[in-house]
């Protein structure tokens, strides 16, 4: 069956929880996501891994509702249609390190079910556009930690994903390199879905369209880069108005 051309909304979330034993991760989060570059910031702890491996439909909520594509993800049918359509790139990656860059970015191609015949061309584009074309050879064993980050964004991109999920992307990137996967994502967020989970404001401030601030497992604020800096309060420190804004809107929800 052929992927449906037509696309509602991207990500859907309602009422989302997540227990671990008696730790709540998620705690009612709501959030709807369509075409863009999402941010997704908030204090360690604060639920962005744990609302990740959701979306990528690798871990089920303790209750509430995701739907993806507007698919229904309890139809196993459905989840694999959704499956083919997205890209993930977890805090941690997993991969065989005598795989060269070129099989490892293959076996995504595989995995995410490309049609053969389109493999090839897909591969080199992915690897092609995180500059690891002249490495696509060398063994990940081989590769320095931001190398193989790119990596492991190409795999995620191979599929030319409907929603891609990039969890600390930018981590071990070189500035230039930042710079370069800023533009990406960029490019990426006019077509799909992009949500991107930072420690890095600048990344924000330079490529998302809009951006979530969760706390203790909430959205406690949804608003343009441009409208989180103008949350800051001046009495609070940071080197940036985001990052003044930030620490305002971050303060704000612990007071209650
Ligand atoms: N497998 C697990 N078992 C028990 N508790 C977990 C598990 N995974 C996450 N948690 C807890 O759930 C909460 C949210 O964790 P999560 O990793 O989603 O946060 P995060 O926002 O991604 O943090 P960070 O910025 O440090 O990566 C934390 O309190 C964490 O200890």
């Amino acid at each position: 069956m052929s992927t449906p051309t037509v696309i509602g909304t991207h990500v859907e979330v309602r009422d989302l929880v997540v227990r671990f034993g008696k730790r709540t991760a998620l705690d009612g989060l709501d959030l709807t996501l369509d075409t863009g570059v999402h941010g997704l910031l908030g204090p360690n702890g604060a639920g962005k891994t744990t609302l990740m491996r959701l979306l990528a439909t690798v871990a089920k909520p303790t209750s509430g509702t995701v739907s993806l594509l507007d698919h229904d993800l309890r139809d196993h049918r459905q989840l694999r249609r959704v499956r083919r359509r997205l890209g993930y790139l977890p805090q941690h990656f997993g991969y065989y390190p005598r795989f060269t860059v070129r099989e490892f970015v293959e076996y995504f191609a595989w995995l995410k079910e490309v049609p053969a015949d389109r493999v090839p061309t897909a591969v080199d584009r992915a690897i092609e556009r995180v500059g690891l074309l002249d490495r696509a050879d060398d063994k990940l064993k081989k590769l320095s930690g931001g190398m193989l980050r790119r990596a492991g964004i190409a795999q995620a991109i191979v599929n030319d994903p409907d929603i891609l999920l990039f969890d600390e992307p930018t981590a071990g990137l070189d500035p230039e390199q930042r710079v370069e996967f800023r533009e990406l994502l960029r490019a990426i967020g006019v077509d799909a879905c992009v949500l991107v989970a930072t420690h890095l404001v600048e990344d924000v401030t330079a490529a998302c369209t809009d951006v979530t601030l969760v706390n203790g497992g909430r959205s406690v604020f949804r608003g343009t880069p441009e409208e989180l800096a103008a949350a800051a309060d001046d009495s609070v420190g940071g080197d940036s108005p985001i990052e003044r804004g930030y620490t305002t809107v971050l303060r704000a929800a612990r007071q209650g």
